[in-house]
């Protein structure tokens, strides 16, 4: 998500909606508020933010956020979709790297509209560009259509340990 380094051109979703990378002004932009409709995401002062966001900057494109924008939207709900690529890189396959989706979200009222399929494309795009031998991620046996018709394909078994 978050980093300093150059973004990926921003992509026409058909509308006026567009595809870009988190930027710290996204606070005031109903990021917080859309990644709750996922899961629990208490409010952040603005420099408990400003610290999130440099933490993951200095992550460059190991840690991609993606955000759909629609300018012309109310600003306080611009951001009406998110998802989030992470870049593992291993010993395994000569250095190879593994590129983890996850934390992706499309606010309730615009769903259906094709973001999640556009955003979760874009972030399978970059990770091969990135050169990953693979993409993963979690989720609950509902959404395996709706990731099916992203590209996936159902593999092994989800295990976790909360605390
Ligand atoms: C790794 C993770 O982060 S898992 C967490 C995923 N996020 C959530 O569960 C949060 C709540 N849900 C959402 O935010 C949204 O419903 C999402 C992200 C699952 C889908 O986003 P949308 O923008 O509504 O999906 P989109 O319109 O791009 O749908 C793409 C295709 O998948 C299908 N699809 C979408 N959601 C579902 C679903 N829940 N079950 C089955 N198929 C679905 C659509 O019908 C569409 O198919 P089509 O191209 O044949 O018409």
């Amino acid at each position: 998500m978050a980093s300093t380094s150059p973004e990926p051109a921003a992509t026409e979703t058909g509308d006026s909606v567009k595809i870009r990378r988190l930027q710290i002004a996204d606070r005031e932009r109903g990021f917080l508020p859309l990644l709750s409709q996922l899961s629990s995401c208490p409010d952040l002062t603005e420099s408990e933010f400003a610290a999130c966001f440099a933490d993951l900057a200095a992550l460059g494109d190991d840690h991609v956020i993606l955000v759909a924008e629609d300018p012309a939207a109310a600003p306080e709900r611009r951001i009406l979709s998110t998802g989030c690529l992470f870049v593992e890189r291993k010993f395994l396959r000569g250095g190879g790297k593994v590129g983890h989706v996850e934390d992706v979200v499309v606010d309730a009222a615009a769903r259906g509209r094709g973001l999640g399929l556009r955003v979760v494309r874009r972030l399978v795009e970059i990770a091969k560009g990135a050169g990953c031998y693979k993409v993963i991620l979690d989720c609950t046996p509902e959404l395996r259509a709706y990731y099916a018709k992203c590209g996936f394909v159902e593999k092994g078994v989800q295990m976790a340990v909360y605390f």
